[in-house]
């Protein structure tokens, strides 16, 4: 069960602790200071999400068609920000896009929603970015992504490195024969399958997710993907819930998140 303490409802964004030069270019960019909690560096940024949509919604389209270089000023700001002070921005804007529902699916788990990061189309952009920048060198021929979450992040990041993607399913999804790995969850048991041919010894794998929590998915993933001969060069996610542990259950593979929700 997590113990997950960020901020949790649809009008509130995951706690995060940007530095205070983030936070700035943040509050400039909105230009909405009423939406805004105050922001320092020694308080976490709270923005809530649903505000900056609708601010955002609310550019009308004659403002739209000059907007491109202004969001080109605001990617060339957020580069200048990594640079002063070693955090990319990117980071801030996922983190705060991503929903935190309490008592999803079941009393005391704190659900992680990224169905919210994919209505701010800037914040899944820069999601899709963040990988493709990490792994777009790396010569990874097959990007593995797990149902269901998986599948929504791993298509484009293996369109843009030129890999193929591998379906990693439930049980009794996948029509052709296939091999199987049995997992335990946060909360349940389930099983994972992957199609027979869909790749070969010596091919080279990034695992895909939305989620590590406490690991056993990812693990089933990387257990199926070897049984083959293929080598997991890492897994890569969106969100790692820290306080389970998943990272120790990985071993000594690479895991790479953008998010800690801790
Ligand atoms: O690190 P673990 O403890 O293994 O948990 C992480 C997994 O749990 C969630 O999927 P879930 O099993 O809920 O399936 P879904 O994406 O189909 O809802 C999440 O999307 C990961 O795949
Ligand atoms: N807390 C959580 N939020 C979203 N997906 C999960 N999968 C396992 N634990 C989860």
């Amino acid at each position: 069960m997590t113990q997950n303490t960020s901020v949790l409802s649809p009008s509130n964004s995951p706690s995060i602790t940007p530095t205070a030069a983030a936070a700035a270019a943040i509050t400039r960019r909105l230009r909405a200071p009423s939406t805004l909690t105050t922001v320092s560096a020694s308080r976490p940024l709270q923005f809530s999400w649903i505000r900056f949509h609708l601010y955002r919604s609310s550019v009308s389209p004659l403002l739209c068609t000059v907007s491109h270089s202004v969001e080109e000023e605001e990617e060339e700001e957020d580069r200048e920000m990594a640079s002063e002070d070693g955090q990319d921005l990117r980071i801030a804007r996922i983190a705060s896009a991503i929903r935190v529902i309490p008592n999803f699916p079941k009393p005391g788990i704190m659900f992680q929603d990224i169905t919210t990061l994919l209505l701010d189309t800037k914040a899944f952009k820069d999601t899709i970015d963040l990988f493709v920048e990490r792994y777009k060198d790396k010569a990874i021929s097959v990007v593995a992504g797990i149902e269901a979450r998986g599948f929504i992040f791993g298509p484009p990041i293996a369109l843009a490195i030129g890999a193929k993607f591998v379906p990693m399913r439930k049980p009794n999804k996948l029509p052709g024969a296939v091999i199987s790995e049995e997992y335990s969850l946060e909360y349940g048991t389930d099983k994972m399958e992957m199609h027979v041919g869909a790749v070969e010894a010596g091919e080279r794998a990034l695992v895909i997710d939305d989620l590590i929590a406490t690991g056993g998915t990812l693990c089933a993933a990387i257990r199926l993907l070897e049984r083959v001969g293929v080598e997991v060069v890492e897994c890569a996610c969106v969100i790692e819930l820290p306080e389970l542990k998943g990272r120790e259950r990985l071993g000594n593979k690479p895991l790479f998140v953008l998010v800690n929700a801790a």
